[in-house]
């Protein structure tokens, strides 16, 4: 049975993997200093509470913090007696090598979505993901990540404008009624929420001008749905995206 791990800046999510589905999916915030042990005793309550009963024979793990891997690496041994494929290492191969700039060290989180997406959808494509940061995933015909866009996420952009602003709440991302806001709240979710829908619209246009074809657009991350709901952004919406990406990526490594 795998277990794969997508450590994220914001939150850390293991998804037991029977083979054909997904037995259970836990979440934790990302903490750099958590322990071997404490990864045990999280997960060992959830999966008992969950009445899973399985043995963990193979563990794949992305991790857009490096600190975080040394904890997990000794989770997994000391507890599942295995070595996890680490996205990223030279070790863990992927079906399609990235095009990018030399020296350029792509978010494993990035190759695994684009791993799931090509696996799912085929080539031409751009894969949208709203975590901490919201990044575009330029996948080519062939299956390569060839670069993509790093913005601001959608609660860190809300968080900025309330760290830098003594007058600004803590504010939580929602739908505003309107883009003219009649209050503090209502104009800052105005200006993320529909900043963000102008955001997407433009870069996928600009991605597909500069690429002078048509490519499938694909969102994924928490906060995708509640874009969707509003506007037509997304060709194909995806909850699963990066843990399916590890799957892909956890197979081409014990096929090869
Ligand atoms: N309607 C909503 N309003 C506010 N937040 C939401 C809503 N729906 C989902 N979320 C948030 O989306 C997050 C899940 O997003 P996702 O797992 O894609 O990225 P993340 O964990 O925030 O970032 P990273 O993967 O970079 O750590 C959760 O933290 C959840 O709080
Ligand atoms: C952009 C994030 C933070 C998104 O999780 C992650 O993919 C990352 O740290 N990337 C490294 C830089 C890059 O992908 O080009
Ligand atoms: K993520």
């Amino acid at each position: 049975m795998l277990l794969a791990i997508d450590c994220g800046n914001t939150n850390t999510v293991f998804s037991i993997w029977d083979g054909e589905k997904f037995l259970c999916t836990l979440r934790t915030s990302t903490h750099h200093a958590r322990t071997a042990d404490a990864y045990f005793t999280w997960y060992s309550t959830l999966v008992k509470h969950y009445g899973i009963d399985v043995e963990i024979t193979d563990v794949i793990i992305s991790s857009t913090v490096p600190r975080v891997v040394f904890n997990l690496r000794v989770f997994t041994d000391r507890f599942f007696g295995c070595r996890p494929l680490v996205v990223g290492k030279p070790e863990c191969l992927l079906p399609r090598e990235p095009r990018v700039d030399e020296g350029t060290i792509v978010g494993p989180d990035r190759l695994v979505n684009t791993a799931g997406a090509f696996d799912r959808h085929g080539g031409d494509l751009i894969v949208v993901d709203f975590g901490t940061a919201t990044t575009f995933d330029v996948v080519s015909k062939d299956g390569n990540y060839i670069g993509g866009v790093i913005a601001p996420g959608v609660n860190l952009s809300l968080e900025a404008l309330h760290m830098a602003a003594a007058a600004l709440p803590h504010v939580d991302i929602s739908k505003p009624q309107k883009v003219v806001g009649t209050n503090t709240v209502a104009c800052m979710q105005s200006g993320v929420f529909w900043g963000y829908i102008g955001l997407v619209k433009e870069i996928c246009e600009r991605i597909k001008a500069e690429r002078e074809r048509e490519m499938t657009v694909i969102g994924t991350g928490g906060l995708a749905p509640l874009f969707a709901e509003t506007e037509a952004l997304f060709d194909v919406l995806e909850d699963d995206l990066t843990m399916h990406g590890l799957t892909v990526i956890h197979n081409h490594n014990k096929e090869g």
